[in-house]
């Protein structure tokens, strides 16, 4: 028999108008100069770089009621979601590397348009569903689901350069993990359209394994789809990733995080992936920024195969055993 081998294919994304910090823009050099790629092929993964996207500036953004830097944010997710489905085509897992989880945008909108209906994993402190009308901030990382899901195509305004984007997931393929800072406008919603949702109070009630294997069940109740798993670092507790634009207390283990992707890869589901929010401006120290670059690296690599019990190649030969 042989192995349908691994293979991801890298996108940086550096951008960061999607909220006002400087900083998560060094997101994607930071997590490939933790050795990302090197240790992706040591275990197995075949990887190809796209290398980083650049996005043009955009004069004069004025806030369109109070969404603010629309046509950056659309402009740059129409150039990831047409990135994202042309590494999608070459046969690769995506991998999106952020820059703001307004990113997910184009991220979704391309893994989409290359594979069809999927389902989406969110884990996340937050649960970026805002419209441009119940955002509170108007900053779009704090939106990306609402312009994704059909179920709320209706309450999505016109926006500049957003024109491209068509909805693309139906709110009964989305499961979020890690919720604990959810805006009333959001749990409105959640609601309404009644997602499926594991917030930090039921990874506590029900454990993380608990909460993968009901994940694995509901998304794959009916059709099985390719999964695109979207991972806010800020889902883990600021304990261990405090380098990033929104923390909230009360967060997942390191161990937590790391067991949904294992668990995600073994479904053999996983085919696109985001890891956003990484900014080292937002910690205090290098060993702040450390913690967080190297928990983002851990978990990509789960994502592809590592297993904490050991790895060894197929082929591996020991001639001395
Ligand atoms: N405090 C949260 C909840 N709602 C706010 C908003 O809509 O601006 C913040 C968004 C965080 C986005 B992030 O999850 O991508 O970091
Ligand atoms: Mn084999
Ligand atoms: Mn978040
Ligand atoms: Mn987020």
């Amino acid at each position: 028999h042989h192995h349908q081998e691994r293979s991801a294919g890298i996108i940086g994304a550096p951008f960061s108008k999607g909220q006002p910090r400087g900083g998560v823009e060094s997101g994607p050099d930071l997590i490939r100069a933790a050795g990302l790629l090197q240790r992706l092929q040591e275990q197995g993964c075949a990887v190809k770089d796209y290398g980083n996207l650049t996005f043009e500036e955009v004069a004069d953004d004025e806030p369109v009621g109070r969404v603010k830097r629309a046509r950056a944010v659309g402009g740059a997710n129409q150039r990831l979601s047409e990135a994202v489905r042309a590494v999608k085509k070459d046969g690769h897992t995506s991998v999106m590397l952020g820059g703001d989880h307004s990113l997910a945008i184009g991220s979704i909108h391309g893994h989409s348009a290359a594979v069809g209906e999927l389902s989406v994993v969110w884990v996340d402190a937050h649960a970026d569903i805002n419209t441009a009308l119940t955002s509170t901030t108007g900053n779009i990382h704090g939106q990306p689901m609402s312009y994704l899901l059909h179920e709320l195509h209706a309450k999505v305004p016109v926006l500049p350069n957003f024109s491209w984007v068509k909805p693309c997931v139906s709110a009964k393929d989305l499961v979020y993990i890690g919720l604990r800072d959810v805006d009333p406008g959001e749990h409105y919603i959640l609601e309404l359209l009644g997602v499926k949702v594991f917030s930090m109070s039921e990874v506590d009630k029900l454990g993380v394994a608990r909460v993968m294997e009901e994940t694995c069940d509901y998304l794959s109740t009916r059709v099985k789809k390719p999964i695109h798993l979207s991972f806010d670092i800020d889902a883990i507790d600021p304990s261990v990733t405090p380098a990033t634009g929104t923390p909230v207390v009360g967060g997942l283990t390191y161990r937590e995080g790391v067991y949904i992707t294992e668990h995600l890869c073994q479904t053999g589901l996983l085919s696109g992936v985001d890891l956003v929010e990484v900014n080292p401006l937002r910690g205090q120290t290098e060993q702040d920024v450390q913690s967080t670059v190297s928990t983002a690296v851990d978990l990509l690599l789960g994502c592809f195969g590592r297993r904490r019990e050991g790895n060894h190649p197929t082929d591996y030969h020991n001639q001395t055993l």
